[in-house]
């Protein structure tokens, strides 16, 4: 017998997961009919408001994310849509079907948890097969489903093995593979990679897009990782304190969030004090703290500030460029500043930059991200600076 590929080390790197985004997918998903809806859904753990009516659809098919910080609410809305939990009120469908009165086992759901949950005692073959206790089918056929949900995950071959031999990310291969084989509608995922080191973790993901993509199915995954989420999903709903804050794509949630709180939350976002002077119309003329007047029109302005409630400029670290001073650019717009620190990644360099102010003041620092090509210098801290940007890439949160 050949010894089974190890399927740790076949992935794709991380980087590569965007590209199975196909051309066409979010219009096919827009069109594809609703396969979860929640529809003001209320949970009270006694006093505890977890689940302050949550409205949401999730369609046939998509890659779906529930993400925010610890205690959002996550889990809670996850096991409301497996079952697991009661609803105070509202209404959850399942296909169309109301879920009120359906338990967990019978619904066409099916959970991975984060604690991978193997029997360390049994084979992986004995593991997969534990889904199928309750089938009526015979020994041969249930055989052959084993191997189909094995080939699924990249674990051909490894079915006589002892579970407890198995690496982190091949005993999570073995969850998803006893998940699958029960053939659900739904595949409900509760933080599965976390519990994985970084390494493991950026190639499972790329593996469980591959995966939902193969069998066509919709995935729901709880993650308090905003990166993960980004890579992985079709769309992400932004839970804070039992809501849902934003539910977009994730570009649109990274380009465009509507709120300060959603901005901060997913990447870096910078900010700076800014004063309204003139509306013109649907666009704002504004005053930015070392970036002077700016004209944002109004697909650039956020409604919401919640946590502050004077004006903010938002920016991105990747949305403007540093140089030294006088070394000619080709921006727009140009600003003066000095670097507060420099923090190298390899890749790339940060640095956080104090924007020359009117009355000869310099703002707080600003995160600005610079890609290093080789023979270019990185400005020391201390050094002057041109800091380039667009008015495009500006984000107002009034
Ligand atoms: N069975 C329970 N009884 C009482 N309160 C609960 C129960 N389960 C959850 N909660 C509370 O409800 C809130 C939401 O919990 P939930 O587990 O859904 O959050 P989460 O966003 O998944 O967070 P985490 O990532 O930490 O798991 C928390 O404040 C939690 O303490």
């Amino acid at each position: 017998m050949t010894e089974p590929q190890n399927p740790d080390q076949t992935a794709a790197p991380a980087g590569a997961a965007r590209q199975t985004k196909a051309a066409g997918r979010s219009a096919a998903l827009q069109a594809a009919r609703p396969m979860i809806e929640c529809r003001d859904v209320h949970k009270y753990y006694g006093d505890y408001h977890a689940l302050r009516g949550i409205d949401l659809t999730i369609r046939a098919g998509e890659f779906f994310s529930l993400l925010g910080p610890s205690g959002c609410g996550k889990t809670t809305l996850l096991r409301v849509i497996a079952g697991f939990e009661d609803i105070s009120s509202g209404v959850v469908l399942i296909d169309g079907k109301d879920m009120a009165h359906v338990p967990a086992n019978k619904r066409p759901t099916n959970m991975v948890f984060q604690s991978y949950a193997i029997f360390p005692h049994l084979t992986v073959a004995q593991n997969v097969a534990f889904g199928l206790r309750r089938d009526p089918r015979k020994r041969a056929e249930k055989d052959e489903a084993v191997e189909e949900a094995l080939a699924m995950v990249g674990l051909t071959g490894y079915g006589a093995r002892a579970a407890h031999a198995l690496s982190g990310g091949q005993r999570q291969r073995v969850a998803l593979a006893r998940a699958l084989i029960l053939k659900p509608e739904v595949l409900l995922l509760d933080e599965p990679l976390s519990a994985l080191d970084r390494k493991m973790r950026e190639q499972m993901q790329v593996e469980l897009i591959k995966l939902q993509r193969q069998v066509g199915i919709t995935f729901v995954l709880v993650t308090h990782d905003q990166e993960e989420a980004l890579v992985m999903s079709d769309r992400i709903a932004v839970m804070f304190e039992g809501g849902i804050a934003q539910l977009d794509e994730p570009e649109t949630l990274y380009a465009r969030p509507k709120s300060r709180r959603v901005a901060d939350f997913i990447g870096v976002m910078n900010f700076l004090s800014a004063t309204i002077v003139e509306e013109q119309g649907e666009t704002l003329r504004v005053d930015v703290e070392g970036l002077g007047e700016i004209d944002i029109p109004a697909a650039q302005i956020a409604t919401k500030n919640e946590t502050d409630s004077a004006p903010m400029i938002g920016f991105r670290p990747e949305a403007v460029n540093v140089f030294p001073e006088g070394q000619p650019q080709n921006a727009p717009r140009q600003s003066g500043g000095v670097i507060d620190e420099v923090v190298y990644y390899g890749d790339m360099t940060y640095y956080d930059v104090r924007l020359d102010e009117e009355d000869g003041t310099t703002s707080e620092p600003v995160r600005i991200s610079m890609r290093n090509v080789f023979g270019r210098d990185i400005p020391d801290v201390g050094a002057r600076v041109t800091v380039g940007w667009s008015p495009a890439s500006m984000i107002l949160f009034r």
